[in-house]
């Protein structure tokens, strides 16, 4: 079971302004859904989870370790799904999760086969894997932003509003994708959007 503890969480920016102000939260494995319209501090209090930043006050330990003294060891055990997948030109699926695999640390080539090939599989994207990614419906690109979090079996994984641009089957499929993957891990799930929770 993972445990992320985030106690009494402040953060004022350089100019003053107040982004988070007291948070207190504790999640275990599962989807945590962080709700808020645009501005309310869900980058805020993502970056301050995983170290990118730190608080004005208050303190966040990932499985007992304190993140902001030493944030390698959260980052080590991190994926993450941007909202939009940006991704170079002419690669493949394959390819470009070959090539994150690698800068992920996974250093053996078989393994690194056996979690591409099983991650295609998981987010339904095998028959695309020698496509290129910027060919990709919308969907597609947020489940292979999905696979390509999941690279290197991280502890948690952050997804930043997903199904934007998404149709109703896609976004079904989508969030039936991440229940699936909820289990062992945490998923932070960051939206505006009340039915995606
Ligand atoms: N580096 C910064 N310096 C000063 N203010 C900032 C900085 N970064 C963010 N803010 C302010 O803090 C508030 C929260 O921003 P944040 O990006 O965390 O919101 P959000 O909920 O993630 O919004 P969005 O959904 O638009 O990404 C906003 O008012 C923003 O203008």
């Amino acid at each position: 079971m993972n445990i992320l503890r985030i106690n009494n969480v402040s953060l004022v920016y350089n100019n003053g302004y107040k982004a988070l102000h007291g948070i207190n939260l504790e999640i275990k494995n599962g989807i945590f859904g962080l709700l808020g319209p645009n501005g309310a501090g869900k980058s805020s209090l993502m970056k301050t989870i995983v170290g990118l930043q730190k608080p004005s006050e208050g303190q966040v330990f990932f499985n007992g370790t304190d993140v902001v003294n030493n944030p390698l060891e959260i980052q080590k055990q991190l994926g993450f799904s941007p909202q939009y997948f940006g991704v170079y030109p002419k690669v493949s699926a394959y390819d470009l999760l070959e090539h994150l695999a690698k800068l992920k640390g996974i250093h053996n080539k078989g393994e690194r086969q056996d979690q591409i090939i099983n991650l295609l599989e998981k987010v339904n994207l095998i028959d695309a894997k020698n496509k290129e990614v910027h060919t990709f419906s919308g969907g597609m690109k947020q489940r292979f932003g999905v696979a390509q979090a999941l690279l290197g079996e991280p502890k948690i994984i952050i997804v930043d509003e997903p199904t934007a641009g998404l149709d109703p089957e896609e976004r079904n499929r989508f969030n039936a994708l991440l229940s699936e993957n909820g289990e062992d891990i945490i998923i932070l799930l960051s939206t505006h959007l009340v039915e995606d929770v």
